[in-house]
């Protein structure tokens, strides 16, 4: 291609426009030559027995363009190429995996059954609070295979609430509203319609609560039960303005006859306000139980730069994973591998921080979930693919849900909560595809380095 470009470019010596023409011709050629070059020395690597030349033209693949990197330094255009190779790598295994990935697991049934019933809304007396308090074991939130899990999201949703504080916590807007006990709930509210979406970065847009109900949900089916618990609540500021503190109450106001808050926080603006509905006069929101106990915040090694023009260690480096393996205590690395598979389900690419207790990770803040169902960003799943390792029973778990299994015991478990539906049926399909997604990380990974990949 190149050599084509300098002979056209000989003919047409004397013609300044048509020369000028041509050198953009034959840079824009080079660079697609290096990225070709790239796909295909990355899918070598990954998968030893793949056609060298697949071009991708799926419909999700088409959202990764190599030409975001035009127009960056040269060294940034390879690195960027190399990720979007691997990642091309992986959505192209996904359309040739195995029909057992895409089949159902008979073993699924009767874990949905168990959760159904676990998930089930029960009556509850007022131990409740103390019963879930010592339910904690280092970051497992709740157990596995208990009834009393529908209990506890009964007081969630219903126990009268006796205060509400604006929190401090975070930088978006979150209520503590205060049960008998007393017991501390954070109020996530709605910001958002159900079928509204998220256009910008992965990051873009405020909390959607739907997201942290639906991720308490995940992380029951995943077995990975570090996730608060958390359900869908009514609350009306009106009724509850009396029991708000002042600072809450400056930030109350009434806008065409219904009562609204906009709380102060970081990103919080007067003019940004959640607001009681006007036809129900309630405001919706996701209730979380506040975690017991010491937590302590760390910046994640895979955290982004926040700056389109600006890479991270992590995308940059090809052996970034060996290097964090070194320095970070070996189950936290196996628990950020499975925060990025929950995360990449859910499309949360926000996980600036993790958060641990007794030295393992809890999936605090799963707010930024479920914001386009029509994107995959696959870079969420970089500690899987670039450690190429996964413990043995999320593996295992996974593989129990495949074939549409994850999606159908999600939506039994999203009907017991008071705000169904929680997600439209889009996202019920983001979710499967992105599972097919992780599916074809593993194999890729398997097939490089064998079973040692199961920890
Ligand atoms: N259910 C919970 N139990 C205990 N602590 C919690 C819970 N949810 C959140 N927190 C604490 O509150 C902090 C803020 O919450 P969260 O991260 O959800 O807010 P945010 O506004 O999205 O913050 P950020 O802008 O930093 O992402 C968390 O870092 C965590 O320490
Ligand atoms: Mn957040």
């Amino acid at each position: 291609m190149f050599t084509c470009c300098i002979a056209i470019k000989k003919l047409n010596e004397n013609q300044m426009t048509q020369t000028s023409f041509y050198n953009i011709i034959c840079v824009f050629s080079l660079l697609l030559l290096i990225c070709c070059s790239l796909n295909v020395y990355f899918f070598n690597n990954l998968q030893s027995n793949a056609p060298k030349n697949d071009v991708r033209n799926g419909e999700y693949a088409k959202k990764i363009n190599p030409n975001q990197a035009l127009g960056t330094k040269s060294n940034q255009i390879i690195t960027r190429s190399k990720a979007i190779a691997v990642q091309n790598a992986i959505i192209r295994k996904s359309e040739t995996l195995s029909a057992a990935f895409r089949k159902r697991n008979p073993k699924y049934l009767a874990i949905k059954l168990d959760l159904v019933n676990c998930f089930l809304p029960k009556p509850y007396n007022n131990s409740i609070w103390k019963t879930a308090n010592a339910w904690l074991q280092a970051n497992e939130v709740f157990p596995y295979n208990d009834k009393t899990i529908g209990a506890v999201t009964s007081a969630i949703r219903k126990e009268p609430i006796r205060s509400i504080k604006n929190s401090r916590r975070g930088t978006q807007l979150k209520l503590v509203l205060e049960l008998p006990g007393p017991q501390f709930l954070l109020f996530k509210p709605s910001w958002y319609n159900r079928n509204d979406i998220i256009n910008g970065t992965v990051y873009s847009g405020k909390d959607r609560h739907n997201s942290e109900i639906v991720s308490f949900h995940l992380a029951a089916v995943l077995n990975l039960r570090y996730s608060p618990i958390v359900a869908g609540r009514m609350i009306s500021l009106r009724n509850h303005m009396e029991f708000a503190d002042d600072e809450l109450r400056r930030t109350m106001k009434v806008i065409n006859n219904q009562q609204c808050v906009y709380g102060s926080c970081h990103y919080c603006k007067s003019d940004e306000t959640v607001c009681d509905d006007p036809t129900t006069g309630m405001l919706e929101g996701a209730a979380l139980y506040t975690i017991p106990g010491k937590i302590v915040k760390h910046r994640s090694p895979w955290q982004r730069t926040y700056k389109t023009e600006l890479m991270a260690e992590w995308e940059r480096n090809d052996n970034y994973c060996a290097m964090i393996r070194k320095k970070l205590q070996y189950n936290i690395l196996l628990d950020l591998i499975d925060a990025a598979i929950f995360d990449f389900l859910i499309q949360n690419g926000d996980r600036h921080h993790y958060e641990t207790r007794e030295d393992r990770l809890l999936f605090l803040d799963n707010g930024k979930g479920f914001g386009n169902p029509f994107i995959d960003h696959i870079d969420i799943l970089a500690p899987l693919y670039q450690c190429c390792f996964i413990r043995h029973t999320t593996w295992e778990r996974l593989l129990t849900f495949s074939g549409g299994a994850l999606t159908e015991t999600l939506e039994e478990l999203n009907k017991l909560d008071i705000l169904y539906p929680l997600l439209t049926k889009e996202h019920y399909l983001a979710l499967e595809r992105r599972l097919l997604y992780v599916f074809s990380t593993v194999s890729l990974c398997k097939e490089k380095h064998g079973n040692k990949i199961f920890k």
